[in-house]
């Protein structure tokens, strides 16, 4: 891997008086100036110096000189590495090496099994004990760990100690974790590493987010894990898709809903050119590969052609026709998964809550916010009508309420999200256009108004509450209408670890389509009386 780290680190300023504490960490070691390299690791806790010398050496000796190993479940996906047993060196000196990959072995195992990774496919790389390993493993740049330090992270996630090490080692991914659990993190750290300094060369890498929201989103957290390095980050927003010179753009990184990168493939004119892609991420895959996207997200895939494209998918859900869509593109890849396949955060308390009628559930939510009302809080409807009826209803309540839905401008939507996040807006009713991906730091509570139409929709739609390890809470209503899928979301209850009642376990199940039964009117106003 390479070391030398010097090049991206001129021109960083370290701000020695916000980050004192930090910085007379740093500053005890050896340093090439003021605003130098962090050669000092102890802010990541290391659990094992020892074991990671061994890591390393490990390493350098595996250089396929070893025979093939599978540490942990199956080959999923097509596998490259049926290298032959080579034995060059002296058997002593083979032996030795043997024992050393076998006691790797066992503490990649160790890990693994206390951060419930689950990983399959040849020669998985060993996980992240710390990100300290992140420099000592991998010679990561300066300014990334500096980033890590701003940002607080002290201690990589479990996906993170998995991903990362996988997509560093040139292998293509495919990963669940829970919600809020630091996947942005997991595919933009490698990527940052690989793709090493900015080049004129065109677009190295592209981050495909389900909606403008997440691009936008992942684009301010790109550019904050980035700061300090030069690398042109670019979201793809409607002014760039009408006014750009694609054969022009000083780009690195792109960031973009399908649709939008599916339009500047087709154009006639100026288009761009996706064809030294290195590095392409589908976040919320499960997503992208549903109907009403697959086509644009598999357009942009095909014109990502570069034969060493480095692709990853990453989400919270992992149905099984992503594994097969997977399985057709991608080439050697490793699986990894964080906890149970079919549960939510488990730090989300889940609640069921029985409305019987619409009107209920409108004087079950007044209730709850006259008894506690704990901002900001998401609301979930299963339609845009439904989002506007419950909005002309709560809009005149003394509490601060927003909708948002597609229906909306690209401008209202901003200001609607700028305005939640600010804390202007205590409440924010939503479509599932915001179900997924979406970070609001401080969202406590997710109500689900509606029945989720889906368990995967359930699980994304709770999971915007209780991130980063935070505690959160869900709260579901339901009617007659949701009953006989009542038991698909009792399922993720157990799987999460909540107690789900005995008679809720023993309701019949039923195969789970799309649910999205026709209800009544959220408004309690006359028809006549309506704006
Ligand atoms: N190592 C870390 N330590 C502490 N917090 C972290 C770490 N990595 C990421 N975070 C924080 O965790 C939060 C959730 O991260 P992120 O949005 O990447 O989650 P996610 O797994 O992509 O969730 P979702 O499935 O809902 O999209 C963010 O606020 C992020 O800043």
């Amino acid at each position: 891997m390479e070391k030398d780290t010097s090049f991206l680190l001129t021109g960083i300023k370290f701000n020695k008086k916000r980050f004192a504490g930090d910085f007379s960490r740093f500053k005890k070691r050896k340093q090439r100036n003021d605003d130098g390299p962090v050669d000092d690791l102890s802010y990541f806790k290391r659990e094992d110096t020892e074991a990671e010398k061994v890591v390393v050496s490990v390493n350098k000796k595996r250089k396929r000189k070893t025979k093939a190993e599978r540490v942990e479940g199956f080959s999923v996906f097509k596998g490259s590495d049926s290298v032959p047993v080579v034995t060059d060196e002296g058997s002593e000196q083979e032996e030795s090496n043997q024992k050393e990959l076998n006691r790797q072995n066992e503490r990649d195992l160790r890990l693994r099994k206390k951060y419930g990774i689950h990983v399959s496919g040849n020669n998985v790389p060993s996980p992240l004990q710390s990100f300290a390993e992140l420099s000592t493993r991998y010679g990561c740049e300066s300014y990334l760990l500096h980033n890590l330090v701003k940002l607080g992270f002290k201690e990589p996630t479990p996906i993170q100690r998995q991903a990362i090490p996988v997509l560093l080692s040139g292998r293509e991914c495919f990963a669940k974790a829970p919600t809020g659990s630091g996947k942005t993190l997991a595919f933009v750290y490698p990527m940052l590493m690989k793709l090493k300094q900015p080049s004129k060369d065109g677009i190295r890498a592209v981050i495909l987010c389900h909606t403008r929201e997440l691009a936008a989103q992942t684009t301010r957290e790109c550019k904050k894990m980035a700061k300090g390095s030069k690398f042109r980050i670019k979201l793809m927003t409607k002014e760039l898709l009408r006014n750009t010179d694609f054969t022009k753009l000083p780009c690195d990184i792109l960031i973009s809903t399908p649709r939008r990168l599916q339009l500047c493939i087709s154009k006639k004119k100026k288009k761009i050119d996706l064809s030294r892609v290195e590095y392409l991420v589908l976040d919320e895959s499960d997503k992208l590969f549903e109907r009403s996207l697959l086509e644009q997200t598999d357009s942009v895939v095909k014109a990502c052609s570069n034969p060493s494209i480095i692709r990853s998918l990453f989400s919270a859900t992992l149905p099984g026709f992503v594994e097969d869509v997977a399985r057709t593109v991608m080439h050697d890849a490793v699986r990894v998964i964080v906890g149970d396949k079919n549960a939510a955060s488990e730090s989300i308390k889940q609640k069921l809550i029985f409305a019987g009628s619409e009107e209920g559930k409108l004087l079950a939510l007044r209730q709850s916010f006259s008894e506690s009302l704990n901002p900001p809080m998401l609301i979930f409807v299963q339609s845009i009508e439904r989002a506007e009826e419950l909005y002309g209803e709560l809009k005149f309540d003394s509490i601060r309420v927003g909708v948002i839905h597609s229906n909306l401008s690209q401008e209202q939507r901003e200001s609607v999200i700028d305005d939640f996040r600010a804390g202007k807006t205590w409440v924010l009713i939503a479509t599932d256009v915001l179900g997924r991906g979406m970070d609001f730091k401080g969202v406590k509570c997710v109500i689900n108004y509606d029945f989720p139409d889906c368990a995967a929709s359930y699980i994304h739609r709770i999971g915007r509450s209780g991130r980063a390890g935070r505690i959160g809470e869900a709260i579901t209503f339901y009617t007659e209408h949701d009953i006989p899928y009542l038991r698909n979301i009792a399922n993720v209850m157990t799987a999460s670890g909540c107690e789900v009642p005995s008679w809720l376990m023993d309701m019949p199940k039923k195969k789970w389509k799309k649910h999205c039964p026709r209800r009544e009117s959220i408004s309690t106003k006359p028809k006549d009386q309506e704006e």
